[in-house]
């Protein structure tokens, strides 16, 4: 699905991602793990095409999508759930999911955006009317990850959804990516927390300083001694 080749990052003259390599199969959810500042974000912008300036190559399916703008990207199925959710605080649920959709496409088009966000989170429907900053944080970030599917997205990317939240709460966003990809969605997740991510993930990437420096299958890499001693510097 996702191929990335030799890519550099870099903002202004500072270069933040080194020689990056990486596979996400169609269907599989790949986790990055990497401490605070190790460029996990600046990964995702990467993909995204926002913000960094990128050198190297990014494969959609085949298609060398390296310098297609963002909006070409999420219509090819790119979509993320950013950092810290960005949602619009006082507007409702309802009008930060249509955020996600395309205005220019047809109005069923959205209605099937919005069943089909309503289906894998009820809770939503439910809120619809509410504005979205008087939510608990695990209900931002489902409306987050709501918007990100409003555009029926074939990859989806999750920029740390577990930060600051609740282990329970992480439990219930965690339990939503077998449906995820039941639906034919495939992951690509950065997260600091490795227990919450690499624990369900087919494939993992350890990050260091803006390289990618070990991968493996996510049981192996929970298990191996090089990841704690990234983490703890042991
Ligand atoms: N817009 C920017 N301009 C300049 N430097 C930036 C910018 N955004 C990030 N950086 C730098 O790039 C490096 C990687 O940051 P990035 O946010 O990608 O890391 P991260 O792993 O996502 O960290 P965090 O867990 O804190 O979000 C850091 O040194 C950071 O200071």
């Amino acid at each position: 699905m996702l191929t990335i080749e030799g890519l550099y990052g870099r903002y202004g003259d500072v270069t933040v991602l080194h020689d990056i390599s990486l596979t996400v199969e169609r269907g599989s959810f790949v986790s990055v793990v990497g401490v605070n500042g190790a460029g996990k974000t600046s990964l995702m912008k990467s993909i995204m095409g926002v913000e960094i300036k990128t050198h190297g190559k990014i494969r959609l399916e085949g298609e060398d999508i390296s310098n297609w703008p963002t909006h070409r990207r999420v219509e090819a199925g790119i979509t993320m759930v950013p950092e810290g959710r960005r949602l619009f605080p006082y507007m409702s649920v309802k009008e930060n999911l249509e955020m996600g959709s395309y205005p220019s496409r047809s109005r069923k088009y959205r209605r099937e955006g919005f069943d089909f966000v309503y289906s894998l989170l009820p809770k939503l429907k439910e809120r619809e009317k509410q504005p979205a900053g008087s939510l608990s944080g695990g209900e931002q970030q489902m409306v987050a990850l709501g918007r990100a599917l409003m555009s029926r997205p074939r990859l989806l990317l999750l920029d740390e959804p577990f930060l600051g939240l609740a282990p329970i709460v992480v439990r219930q966003i965690r339990s939503l990516i077998p449906k995820l990809k039941n639906q034919g969605i495939t992951l690509l997740m950065v997260e600091q927390n490795v227990a919450s991510s690499l624990g369900e993930s087919d494939w993992g990437y350890v990050m260091v300083n803006g390289s990618l420096v070990f991968e493996g299958k996510a049981d192996d890499l929970l298990r191996s001694r090089d990841l704690h001693g990234v983490y703890l510097g042991v």
